[in-house]
């Protein structure tokens, strides 16, 4: 209970984020050209540090020469363990055109990382005159960052978004997998002789979709390795809507209609919840809070329920 009002998450559609590493300038066009909502020009883990210079400078121009359309344009940065984020910050957002929407700051442990970044970018903003305040997005990718995801969610105004990344979340948490998301081999409970998967991801996921809902932030799932395994990648999705969050990673191209159709409220889903609106607004008219729908209980718990469905459909659609 709390007499604050739960701040609402930004209103963009945010179904799937399309990674490329920066070093691979040739898919710029296609990535630009995908059905993507967020495209995430990469200069971390998909970099080798050789290649982080041109990497670099080859998305410093691409975010000015490249037509990006409405996309959230994002660039994941080094992380703040590395000798190459100050860098990666200072060219961006000196060089870059202001086309660029947000960085995305990965491996983020507590609420001062993200301090640093934003104490970075603001003065340069002011030095050189931007005037469209860059967004972030972080990644929660270690058990530091799990143990702090409630101050990293209310670090900054300028934070949008917030990813899980199953890889080095794994990595770090010691997990005993090489798997990148979705169902563990070894996870499982026995029960009259049968095995039970359970899911390993669910109890970070659940802590992220509080903490970011908590304080006004978009919750998304991150990378499925197996981009072999589409029905992987469904299921893993499909957990991770019903949970709250609002879309996940693809890091290949035909990832990316399997999150916008999981991550689009179905037309049956939405005539639902409209029928329920409805239902609710006879059962005010009436003088009740409650009324039986389709022989299930409904109330006014309901109208805000079915409202989640009916506003992201319609701010998917931009009605
Ligand atoms: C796990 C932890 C993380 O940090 S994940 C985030 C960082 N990782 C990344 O950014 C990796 C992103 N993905 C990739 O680099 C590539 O998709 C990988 C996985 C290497 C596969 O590339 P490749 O062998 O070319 O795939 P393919 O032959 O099946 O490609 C088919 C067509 O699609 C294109 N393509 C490939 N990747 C992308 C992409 N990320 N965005 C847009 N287009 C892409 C290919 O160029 C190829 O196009 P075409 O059919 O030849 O015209
Ligand atoms: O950066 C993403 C991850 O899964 O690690
Ligand atoms: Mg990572």
């Amino acid at each position: 209970m709390s007499f604050r009002i739960q701040p609402t998450a930004p209103a963009r559609p945010n179904r799937c984020q399309l990674f490329g590493p920066g070093s691979r300038p040739a898919i710029f066009e296609k990535m630009a050209a995908s059905a993507a909502d967020v495209i995430n020009l990469d200069l971390e883990d998909s970099v080798a540090p050789s290649d982080k210079d041109s990497a670099r400078a080859n998305i410093i121009k691409a975010i000015g020469e490249i037509d990006w359309g409405t996309k959230t344009l994002s660039v994941r940065i080094n992380g703040l363990d590395t000798p190459y984020w100050y860098r990666d910050v200072v060219d961006l957002l000196e060089q870059a055109s202001d086309r660029l929407d947000q960085i995305m700051i990965p491996k983020v442990g507590c609420a001062a990382d993200i301090y640093a970044v934003d104490a970075l970018v603001t003065a340069i903003e002011r030095a050189k005159g931007r005037t469209k305040p860059i967004k972030f997005e972080v990644i929660i990718e270690s058990a530091a960052g799990i143990a702090h995801v409630e101050e990293i969610a209310a670090a900054s105004p300028r934070l949008e978004a917030m990813s899980l990344g199953a890889a080095d979340f794994a990595a770090s948490m010691g997990m005993a997998t090489t798997g990148i998301g979705g169902t563990q081999e070894n996870y499982y409970m026995l029960h009259e002789g049968q095995k039970h998967w359970s899911d390993p991801w669910h109890w970070a996921q659940a802590a992220i979709v509080a903490a970011c809902r908590t304080h006004g932030v978009l919750p998304v799932d991150g990378p499925f390795g197996d981009f072999s395994d589409d029905e992987g990648f469904r299921a893993q999705a499909l957990r991770s809507a019903t949970l709250g969050m609002v879309g996940k990673w693809a890091i290949h191209p035909k990832q990316i209609t399997l999150a916008n159709e999981v991550f689009t409220p179905s037309e049956a889903a939405v005539a639902e919840a409209r029928e329920i609106l409805a239902a609710m607004e006879q059962a005010k008219a009436n003088g009740e809070g409650a009324t039986v729908y389709k022989g299930r209980l409904v109330d006014i718990a309901s109208i805000k329920q079915a409202e989640v469905i009916v506003r992201q459909s319609e701010m998917i659609s931009g009605s």
